[in-house]
């Protein structure tokens, strides 16, 4: 894709049942279509994420506080963005009630993985109104999660507020 051709921002999401992949496209829609490049890991390279000063990664996790598929594949490929400079959202899937220790710990995993490459770091959301017993996805006071939670087992008729409520969030800042 030629730098014309190119929008604002870049969304990366990986997804085994789908849930990501529509949250992803809730969002672009919201944000607005032509803002986002959206892609599914599963079929582009995660480098191009450089090609973006303003980038949303999305993640779900898989058994009992694991990576889903696809980013554990990709996951060492990580270690070779330079993220410096650039701005990055994240959001989150889980299910705060089937796996309450584990609830969101791959966002934290790739929120940590992230700042490593130096990439600032926002779109933190208060865990207020969720009940969870641990998580990995938390700021060092445990009042923040480090990116947008999602819960479509449990809460999804939150969902769509709770989308609008980041999207405005993150377009301040993004600053754009
Ligand atoms: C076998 C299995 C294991 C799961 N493990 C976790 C977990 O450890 N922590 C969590 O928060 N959610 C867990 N979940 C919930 C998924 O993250 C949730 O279903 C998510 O929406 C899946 O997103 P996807 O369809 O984009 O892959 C698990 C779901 C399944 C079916």
């Amino acid at each position: 894709m030629s730098d014309s051709n190119r929008a604002l921002i870049g969304l990366f999401y990986g997804s085994s049942t789908c849930y990501t992949e529509m949250a992803s496209e809730k969002i672009a829609t919201q944000l607005g279509e032509s803002l986002i490049d959206r892609f599914n890991i599963a079929d582009t390279p995660i480098v191009n994420a450089q090609f973006y000063d303003f980038i949303i990664m999305g993640i779900p996790t898989w058994d009992y506080g694991e990576l889903q598929e696809d980013w554990e594949e990709i996951w060492p490929e990580l270690d070779d963005l330079d993220l410096t400079g650039k701005k990055v959202a994240l959001f989150g899937l889980g299910d705060q009630i089937g796996y309450p220790e584990w609830f969101l710990d791959a966002m934290g995993y790739l929120h940590d993985k992230l700042a490593s490459r130096g990439a600032t770091m926002v779109g933190y959301v208060s865990t207020e109104g969720f009940e969870f017993e641990g998580s990995k996805a938390l700021t060092p006071d445990e009042s923040q999660f480090v990116g947008l939670a999602l819960d479509e087992e449990n809460e999804f008729d939150k969902t769509e507020a709770r989308i609008a409520a980041w999207c405005e969030q993150i377009t301040q800042e993004f600053g754009i």
